[in-house]
């Protein structure tokens, strides 16, 4: 299975843990199966050097420091797992890039990271099913003693219990696999619901529909799967318990006629069977456990796979760097395609020949689906060219330079997406002047909200004052080029008029770079050029003459 497979990998001593306890819990095990036996038949102990009561003592004693140790090292060894494959998936998706991210949808992420919980389980499970091996095997060993035949024919009856088992197990796992699809789709609607809640509020038919026939059929499907594999489990187990008392009865009322076997070994059969039906029933219990931790592993094993096969970036061993003071960038023959699942091209991106030069204000215009955002995410590196190439300064960029190119841009993006801690480990106290010089210039004075415990600025805010705080912090990130896409789309238009006809004359004066998507046609004059775009392409690249501003509007 996998998790042994895991197991064995992390460590190697792993093979040496078990056989441990292997040998421990067959000699102890062993001589109290042998002990309470000999003890009912009024038999001494074949090898007693200590009195009867101080063996059993010292059996006990170190059978408890040595389970200890061992179920310790397992259960350090099990957690370390989980913490490994958390982080490997979370570390895996750090290193890839944004296409991949795409590619491969939030929920699917989310459901690994759910799966990595399965594997917190681990250690007690598994610790209870190797020590129920251990007694088992001791059992039938000892039984096999007492007489070889009746040790055979146990041992033949739980071959064909296994058979039993591991055949209507498989059907399960069939089953289980559906249900983890399920949950795939389950968390899919569950994000529209949640992060479309306001939307669905606006609509009886909405809210009525995504929770009738898409959450609530959703759970309905897996309820169902759920009880048919419930129900499997338990005519498993119910099987496994009621066969065993079939075993003793055929033991009691059979085998001293067919096997001649003496009344005394009968009775050690029946206190053996009776000693091992614990450890079966945990170990049958134990069954539905290891399918679905089975199902997990494939599932995260799966996901590292697929994120594997996307390009990943080695953040670690190269470091890029460029020369520190920014020139160009120049897009030599840039293009980007986007394809469907299948590998078919669904809409083509440039090719774009162009160089935005320090200091430039630079506006990007153009009509829905037009290409301004695709070529955004080309131009801060979010989207790496399927043709052509990018140079910065001059410096051709690599698929592993991608990472410290976009290091070198600030940009806001669409959503805004505001952090709720300070990743960016910004100095955010409000005595900071150069972050009071930035907010004043945001005129959000009075509206932000310092949390000195966290070292962060409440990110409860409106869209337009949002958008204001995340300007704030890109100027705060210092870079030379900023890129903001439809930035001042959410402000009013006292506050936009402001931040054309202001703040970008001021970032101009910081000799910042700006480069920005907008539609407001009425400031296109405070840009120094424009790039009109139409059909994935830049159709007009014109250089903005300040007495030509009103021709431009038009
Ligand atoms: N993830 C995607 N997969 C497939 N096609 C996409 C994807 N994102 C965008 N497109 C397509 O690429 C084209 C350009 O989209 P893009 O978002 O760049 O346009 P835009 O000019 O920014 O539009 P808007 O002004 O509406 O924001 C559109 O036709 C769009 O359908």
């Amino acid at each position: 299975m996998n998790f042994i497979r895991l197991l064995k990998y992390r460590s190697g001593s792993f093979f040496l843990l078990i056989a441990l306890l292997g040998i421990i819990n067959s000699l102890v095990f062993g001589s109290i199966m042998v002990f309470i036996n000999n003890v009912i038949a009024g038999v001494g102990l074949p090898f007693a050097l200590l009195p009867q009561s101080w063996l059993y003592g010292l059996l006990l004693l170190v059978s408890f420091i040595l389970n200890k140790t061992f179920q310790t090292c397992i259960a350090r060894l099990t957690n370390s797992i989980v913490y490994e494959y958390e982080s490997a998936v979370i570390d895996k998706l750090r290193v890839s890039t944004f296409e991949s991210f795409e590619k491969l949808g939030a929920q699917r992420v989310y459901t690994a990271i759910q799966d990595t919980r399965l594997l917190a389980q681990l250690p007690s499970n598994f610790v209870n099913a190797v020590n129920s091996v251990v007694i088992i095997f001791c059992g039938v060993a000892y039984m096999c003693w007492l007489s070889w035949k009746g040790g055979a024919l146990i041992l033949l009856f739980m071959t064909l219990l296994l058979i039993f088992y591991l055949a209507r197990n498989s059907a399960i796992e069939k089953q289980l696999n559906q249900v983890r699809d399920l949950q795939n789709d389950y968390h899919r609607y569950l994000r529209d619901f949640l992060n479309g809640f306001r939307e669905i509020k606006m609509s009886l038919q909405r809210n009525n529909n995504i929770y009738e026939h898409y959450l609530k059929h959703t759970l309905h499907r897996a309820r169902v799967l759920n009880d048919r594999t419930s129900i499997r489990y338990l005519i498993n187990e119910l099987t496994g318990n009621y066969s065993w008392y079939i075993v003793l009865g055929l033991i009691l009322f059979i085998m001293p006629q067919v096997l001649t076997i003496p009344a005394a070994r009968i009775t050690a059969f029946v206190v053996t069977i009776l000693y091992i039906m614990g450890p079966l029933a945990t170990l049958i219990s134990s069954f539905p456990f290891f399918t679905r931790l089975k199902i997990a592993v494939e599932r995260i094993e799966g996901l590292e796979r697929e994120i594997d096969t996307y390009p990943q970036y080695d953040l670690e061993k190269e470091t890029v760097s460029f020369p520190e003071n920014f020139r160009d960038i120049v897009f030599n023959n840039v293009g980007y395609e986007y394809k469907d699942a299948g590998g078919k091209p669904l809409f083509e991106v440039g090719p774009f020949n162009l160089s935005i030069r320090k200091g430039e204000v630079i506006f990007i215009t153009g009509g829905n689906g037009s290409g301004k955002s695709t070529f955004i995410n080309l131009l801060t590196g979010i989207y790496m060219p399927t043709q052509g190439n990018l140079l910065y300064n001059g410096q051709q960029l690599v698929m592993n330079s991608y990472p410290w190119y976009s290091n070198r841009l600030s940009a806001i993006f669409t959503g805004a997406y505001l952090f709720n801690e300070n990743y960016d480990g910004f100095d955010l106290e409000e005595d900071n002047r150069v972050l009071q010089k930035y907010i004043r210039m945001m005129e959000l004075e009075s509206i932000v909200r310092f949390d000195s415990a966290r070292k962060t600025i409440d990110n409860k805010l409106s869209m337009g004052q949002r958008k204001r705080l995340a300007l704030i912090y890109a100027l705060m990130e210092n870079r030379d080029v900023i890129v903001l896409d439809e930035w001042a789309a959410e402000q009013d238009p006292v506050f936009r008029a402001y931040f054309y006809e202001q703040i970008i004359p001021v970032l101009k004066q910081m000799k910042k770079t700006v480069i920005a998507v907008t539609h407001d046609d009425k400031y296109y004059g405070q840009a120094d050029r424009i790039l009109h775009f139409d059909y994935g392409r830049v159709i007009k690249d014109i250089k903005v003459q300040p007495v030509a501003h009103s021709a431009l509007a038009k």
